[in-house]
């Protein structure tokens, strides 16, 4: 579970997030929305430690302050908007990373973890780049195949910034099915930031707006998601 007690947070002078408060359990999908410079990714940064804040952070019933390693523990994972590799490295060999916790320091991965690589890029239909080089891929071929290591993480809550930004209409929705399906197969929490908000249409889960004044999860419907599309057609209210 996640739950967010009045947290304040910004750069220097600018306060950003101002008296945010929210509790979601697992399993829950929640859509993070807002106008550019809402503070969507800056909320993602207070979640992964690389923010001081005001308030109370807790992750499955502990302070954030105190858990010692939120990735190493399988607590929380994070897939950044921007994720670079420099190196020439194969698909499987960069997905089967996600399977780190489960190993030792130099312990090698087995037969089995690349079958399970292998079962996964199938379920996001991307099999065929398996041997490919990934500095190779297309944006949004390199965007699954984070996604797929994310996936193989298996933490109890992830964040997603932007997964679906650099995908096309048929894998933007595609994405949006697996996660939804994915969290109440696996009883995950994801918070998925997006601007894609006409393809929460059907699926269940929440919807956060840091554009509101007084940002509160709303249950996902077609009401809901018409409001907050409405909300963000109009001009931003700058902080
Ligand atoms: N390190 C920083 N120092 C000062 N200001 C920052 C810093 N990082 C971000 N900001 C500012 O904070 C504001 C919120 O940034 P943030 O990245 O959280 O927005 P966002 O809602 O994720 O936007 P987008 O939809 O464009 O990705 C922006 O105005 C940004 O310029």
């Amino acid at each position: 579970m996640l739950e967010v007690k009045n947290l304040v947070a910004g750069y220097e002078q600018r306060v950003l997030i101002r008296n945010l408060f929210f509790y979601v359990s697992a399993p829950a999908f929640v859509a993070v929305v807002g106008h550019n410079g809402a503070g969507k990714s800056t909320l993602f940064k207070i979640l992964t430690r690389n923010l001081p804040y005001q308030g109370e952070v807790l992750l499955n019933g502990q302070s954030l302050h105190h858990l010692a390693n939120p990735a190493g523990s399988g607590v929380l994972s994070y897939l950044p908007q921007k994720n670079t590799v420099t190196f020439p490295i194969k698909v499987r060999d960069l997905v089967v990373m996600g399977l780190f916790r489960h190993k030792r320091f130099f312990e090698q991965y087995s037969e089995q973890d690349y079958q399970t690589v292998q079962h996964l890029l199938s379920a996001l239909e991307i099999e065929h780049l398996l041997h490919r080089e990934f500095t190779e891929l297309s944006g949004g071929e390199q965007q699954l195949v984070w996604l797929a290591q994310l996936m193989l993480q298996d933490a109890a809550i992830c964040l997603l910034d932007e997964p679906t930004q650099q995908l096309d209409i048929y894998h933007k929705k595609r994405v949006f099915n697996l996660l939804t399906n994915w969290v109440t197969e696996k009883n995950k929490l994801v918070l998925c930031i997006t601007h894609d908000l006409v393809n929460l249409h059907g699926h269940t889960g929440y919807l956060l707006n840091l554009s509101k004044p007084v940002p509160t999860l709303e249950i996902l419907s077609p009401e809901i998601i018409q409001e907050n599309i409405s909300y963000l057609e109009a001009k931003p209210h700058l902080i």
